[in-house]
């Protein structure tokens, strides 16, 4: 058997149908055809999205002959998922869409993998990659694992929609992605020192998405539909690049640990990509990189910088600082073995995240 890196299976799971535009969301049934779904769909949406979405897609899909459920889930938790797969058993459904915020889209996402059934995407905010990628992250008991679940068969992003959306979800989306800055970084220290496998296509699209985002931020704008397309084009381009690595390395690194490290300790946590947008400052002053210019960025988007901006009091943040590295442990990060907590407070202060 050769030990040739060449000769390795790769198993890339990509969206087949991803469309971005003023009104696609009438295209679903169009979508539903172009792929074969003829029948039998079971929508998962939210409370306040399902007035926005998930009745339009329920009443499209109708008048085109197809039978539609509806379920609606209030959380992204193992409970919902097995009432969401409970009910698409019982109804023999043949897909799942996700019509809504992350929480939607990652249960049906999940339930959809269990039940084997295709699942398709309809995000009504752009508030992080999770909307395009294979993974779902869902909570069980007082925990969230985020679990390998099947890629959508499409993603349709309508960009009035998501523009309505509160403005902070579209920052947060800009978080999400400019952190691949400093994911990209750890996972290039990780193969240096722990020889990770490493897809140099997969860190250059998602340095490169970073970089763009960075580059027109003072672009990204309230309500306007321009600022949205480039939005979700990056956060297909964060999906895509996580497929080709086959893992979420090249946009989850330190500061996502730093974000998940957040959502244990704060009482009220902010947005994930808020909290990886503070992260991605933090961890790239570790990294001995430009971190005012990625606060910058951030700063133009009018995205939180600071404890403040977040919500979250400074000690929860170093508390978070100093958990991180415990997070995932087999990733390894600019963290290493962990912040002591005074060299968390020195990070904290030099970047202005604490005052
Ligand atoms: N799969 C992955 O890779 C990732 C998953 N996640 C997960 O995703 C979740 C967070 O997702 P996120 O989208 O940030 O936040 P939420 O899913 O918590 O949604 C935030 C709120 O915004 C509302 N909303 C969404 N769209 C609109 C709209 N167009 N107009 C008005 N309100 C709207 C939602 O309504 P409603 O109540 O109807 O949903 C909800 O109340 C978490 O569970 C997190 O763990 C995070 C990162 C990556
Ligand atoms: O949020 C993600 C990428 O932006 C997914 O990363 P995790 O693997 O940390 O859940
Ligand atoms: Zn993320």
């Amino acid at each position: 058997m050769t030990q040739d890196m060449n000769a390795q299976k790769k198993w890339m799971q990509l969206p087949r149908d991803v469309v971005v535009g003023h009104g696609v969301i009438d295209d679903v049934k169009n979508v539903c055809a172009d792929l074969k779904l003829a029948d039998n769909a079971l929508i998962v949406t939210g409370k306040s999205t399902r007035k926005i979405a998930g009745d339009i897609v329920h009443d499209s899909l109708t008048d085109s002959g197809q039978r539609v459920e509806m379920i609606v889930s209030e959380a992204a938790s193992m409970k919902e998922v097995d009432r969401v797969r409970k009910q698409a058993l019982e109804s023999g459904v043949e897909y799942l869409l996700g019509v809504g915020s992350g929480k939607s889209i990652d249960v049906a996402k999940l339930a959809a993998t269990e039940i084997e059934v295709p699942f398709i995407s309809v995000p009504t905010a752009a508030s992080h990659d999770g909307i395009v990628s294979s993974r779902a992250s869902i909570k069980n008991g007082n925990k969230t694992a985020s679990i390998q679940a099947n890629a959508p068969m499409a993603v349709i992003a309508d960009t009035d929609i998501i523009a309505e959306a509160p403005y902070r979800l579209l920052a947060s989306g800009c978080g999400d992605i400019i952190s691949n800055c400093t994911a990209v970084l750890d996972w290039q220290l990780a193969t240096r020192l722990q020889n990770v496998p490493f897809s140099e296509y997969a860190a250059a699209l998602s340095s490169m998405t970073a970089q763009i985002l960075i580059d027109s931020a003072d672009t990204i704008k309230p309500e306007l539909e321009s600022s949205v397309r480039m939005v979700v084009k990056a956060l297909v381009s964060s999906g895509v690049a996580m497929s080709i690595a086959g893992s979420s390395r090249p946009a989850s690194g330190s500061e996502h640990m730093f974000s998940h490290a957040l959502d244990k300790v704060a009482p009220v946590p902010a947005l994930h990509g808020e909290q990886c947008g503070v992260g991605t400052i933090l961890m790239m002053y570790l990294h001995g990189g430009d971190w005012k210019s990625i606060r910058d960025a951030l700063q133009a988007i009018n995205a939180p910088v600071t404890a403040e901006e977040l919500g979250i009091e400074d000690k929860y943040i170093l508390e978070a600082l100093v958990l991180s590295h415990t997070i995932r442990p087999e990733r390894y990060t600019i963290l290493g073995t962990g912040l002591t907590p005074d060299a968390a407070e020195i990070v904290a202060r030099k970047t202005k995240v604490i005052s």
